[in-house]
């Protein structure tokens, strides 16, 4: 996971999703590796790494048990009795859900630390606001109260609900397509609908994951928000439509094998657990 790959997409989407200095993702690296060297990419990648391990625990834990809830049929039944895909879809909304509330805090510094752009400590060079993720956990709590870690949740939640649902849909709509009835998934088809679902929760959630990174970073240099409405409409007179779409080839880029080797890991941890 914290790949130089995986880093550098991540640090990409934000700095272009936020900042206006880069042309487009070529630019954006070619600057953030003369400015910053090779460890520039994986700056604000300490915390996700701890985080993701939570996080996917609560987004799967979540949703199987819902499904578990919903159905009345134990994960092995599933194959044969398999769900209807609202019991999916509600499923996959509330793992979203409460996925988003454990992430916030995470994600809000992941942000804050991706978009400094200074290099390195250097002798006579002015140090960055956040000295590390424990720094910048303090120095929000400090400078923006408790609340502030916080800071643009709602539109995590927003982006993340109606879209896991989609994740979870899509995720099952492939997997039966390619497999007959009755029987489980074989790990490649298990590997190409879990791509599929990441590219296409990636892509359906890009837009709100613009607003949510600009609310994030709100209250630093940028322009405070009344909410996530004002920062969509002020973000698109400025900016026209396209603001909603930047990070999109990177964020479903980077989705499909990830996601690809989640759901693997997931459905081999049911197999080998049930
Ligand atoms: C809902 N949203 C698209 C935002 C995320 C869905 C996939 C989550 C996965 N951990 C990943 O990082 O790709």
């Amino acid at each position: 996971m914290p790949s130089l790959p995986t880093c550098s997409a991540l640090l990409i989407q934000v700095r272009l999703q936020t900042q206006t200095a880069y042309r487009g993702i070529v630019d954006c690296v070619v600057k953030t590796y003369r400015h910053e060297s090779l460890l520039g990419f994986f700056k604000g990648m300490s915390f996700p790494i701890v985080s993701i391990a939570v996080v996917n625990s609560v987004l799967f834990g979540v949703y199987s048990n819902t499904l578990l809830a919903l159905t009345a049929t134990s994960h092995q039944e599933r194959r044969a009795q398999p769900p209807s895909y609202t019991q999916v879809f509600i499923a996959g909304c509330t793992g979203g859900f409460l996925q988003a509330c454990c992430l916030a805090p995470f994600d809000l510094v992941k942000v804050r630390l991706q978009n400094q752009t200074e290099p390195r400590a250097q002798l006579g060079s002015p140090p960055p606001r956040y000295r590390g993720p424990v720094h910048c956990v303090a120095s929000i709590f400090r400078e923006e109260g408790p609340r502030g870690l916080f800071r643009g949740a709602w539109a995590l939640m927003l982006r993340d609900t109606p879209t896991l649902g989609l994740y979870f849909v899509t995720y099952e709509w492939l997997c039966r397509q390619s497999t007959p009835d009755g029987q489980n998934p074989s790990s490649a088809t298990v590997l190409v609908a879990g791509g599929f679902a990441g590219t296409t929760s990636w892509m359906t959630a890009t837009p709100l994951d613009v607003i949510k990174s600009r609310m994030q970073m709100a209250g630093l240099k940028q322009r405070e928000y009344r909410g996530v409405l004002d920062c969509m409409v002020s973000s698109a007179r400025q900016e026209g439509l396209g603001v909603f779409f930047r990070g999109l080839t990177i964020n479903s880029a980077r989705a499909f094998p990830v996601n690809a080797v989640t759901f693997l890991s997931y459905e081999y941890l049911l197999h080998s657990w049930a």
